[in-house]
């Protein structure tokens, strides 16, 4: 009997991306994303690295499936590409794109895994962007019908359904700090983004409840977790709204129907308002059936005056540090499903993505001796394991990621995969960290 033992029923499994994995930029149809141009954008990736080829999954998928099936997941998560749906956003629908995931489905049901569906983690379809992207109210409906697209073709057979991955990276990161595509840098336009993107996830919710679909649906936002390095109350408050930026920013909308006041006053003070709509809090706040959280990191923080957006400085305390310069802050997982469960009660949480990057080396024998990738597992497990234990209703972990693949603004060079792909061969071989998880899903534990 392990001495950390997970429930039966509790659902391992492991994610990717469409523009991260698949390839195949310009194949059957798919239309051109903004992280085609973003990539093409000298010095916005490094190595100028893009995913036009990635881990080729496009026509690889199969043994990508054999590699689940092997590792003995419950459960995919992935993402269709909605440039591969609706090449232009909208428009005319490309039915080579629908057929291309309908494989992948019924192959991931044959191995006995459920598909975990995202419909949309990052890859806009450039043309959308051309008018305006996030920032124009007609992207949301353009977005409602590719989902209902996606819903009535895959209805039945895919039982959970992502709306969005990461609307702080959406929004802020990709339109206020500018490290992703489309690489804007105004803070109104990321709050617009942010706002136009929650009420389109909202709108996919009431859709999907119209069109009687089977299954369950959510959304997924990155949480962190940022502690007052002092109990200074201008600490404790400069540390608040540091990690508000990342959680309440976008869960109390979803939960509670209203922004975070003392946020939007914040904002305000920065000559920034939210564009809220009549209607618009309502639809967001559409009941949800779970909640997806990726979590990677944390840390501590104290006030500085005019210290980036939020006079807040980060306090570098001693963690360990992943190949991304992130703290290995396992015990933060810990507490922030602790306050989700805490401030928005039972809804069921599933980890839709934790994992680590660190420099790996393929040797001679095809082995990748990961040791520590398969800590930083091992040590937000035993989290994972607190968290049941102490009774949030978390259902699920999926691990970031299967395959190393492209990693965004930093390419190839960082990996995050529990499978290494050489991208010379794109050969994959798994590393011990992937050995390690199919031993904890084998035994539904392991021994701390
Ligand atoms: N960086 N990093 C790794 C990982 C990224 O590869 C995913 O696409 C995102 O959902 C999230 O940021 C996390």
């Amino acid at each position: 009997m392990a001495s950390i033992q997970f429930p039966k029923d509790f659902v391992w499994g492991t994610a990717t991306a469409s523009y991260q994995i698949e390839g195949a930029y310009n194949e059957d149809g798919r239309g051109m994303s903004i992280w085609d141009t973003f990539s093409r954008t000298p010095g916005k990736v490094v190595n100028g690295d893009t995913g036009d080829i990635a881990c080729d999954s496009y026509h690889r998928y199969e043994e990508d499936i054999a590699l689940l099936k092997n590792l003995g997941v419950k459960a995919y998560r992935f993402s269709i590409a909605w440039p591969r749906i609706y090449p232009d956003g909208d428009g005319e629908l490309n039915q080579k794109g629908l057929d291309y995931y309908a494989k992948v489905i019924d192959g991931l049901l044959a191995a006995g895994i459920e598909p975990c569906v995202t419909l949309y983690h990052w890859d806009l379809p450039q043309a959308l962007q051309d008018k305006g992207g996030w920032d124009n109210r007609d992207t949301i409906r353009a977005f409602v019908r590719y989902a209902e697209t996606a819903f009535k073709a895959f209805g039945g057979k895919v039982k959970q359904w992502i709306t969005f991955n990461e609307t702080w990276c959406v929004s802020f990161l990709s339109n206020y700090i500018g490290a992703h595509a489309p690489g804007n840098t105004d803070l109104q336009l990321a709050v617009n983004v942010a706002h136009n993107c929650m009420v389109a996830h909202g709108e996919a919710v009431k859709a999907f409840r119209a069109l009687g679909i089977s299954g369950e649906i959510g959304t997924t936002h990155n949480l962190y977790w940022f502690e007052p390095y002092t109990t200074k109350p201008e600490d404790v408050a400069a540390a608040h709204r540091n990690r508000a930026y990342n959680n309440e920013w976008f869960m109390d909308p979803t939960f509670k129907g209203q922004y975070p006041q003392f946020m939007v006053d914040w904002f305000k003070g920065k000559g920034v308002e939210v564009p809220i709509q009549p209607g618009d809090m309502e639809t967001i706040a559409q009941p949800i059936d779970f909640i997806g959280v990726n979590f990677y990191s944390g840390g501590f923080g104290r006030y500085k005056e005019g210290e980036g957006l939020f006079d807040c400085e980060e306090v570098q305390v001693g963690f360990d540090k992943t190949f991304m310069d992130w703290n290995v802050y396992a015990e933060g997982l810990y507490k922030v499903l602790s306050w989700v469960h805490e401030e928005y009660g039972d809804v069921p949480i599933y980890i839709t993505e934790n994992g680590a990057c660190y420099e790996d080396e393929l040797t001679q024998e095809g082995r990748v001796h990961d040791a520590k990738r398969a800590d930083y597992f091992k040590k937000h497990f035993i989290q994972c394991h607190r968290l049941i234990e102490s009774g949030v209703p978390l259902k699920g972990y999926f691990a970031w990621s299967l395959l190393d693949n492209f990693e965004w603004a930093e390419g190839y060079v960082k990996r995050f995969g529990i499978v290494y792909t050489d991208y010379k061969t794109l050969k994959r071989y798994p590393k011990d960290s992937y050995r390690f998880i199919q031993s904890v899903i084998e035994n539904d534990g392991f021994e701390a």
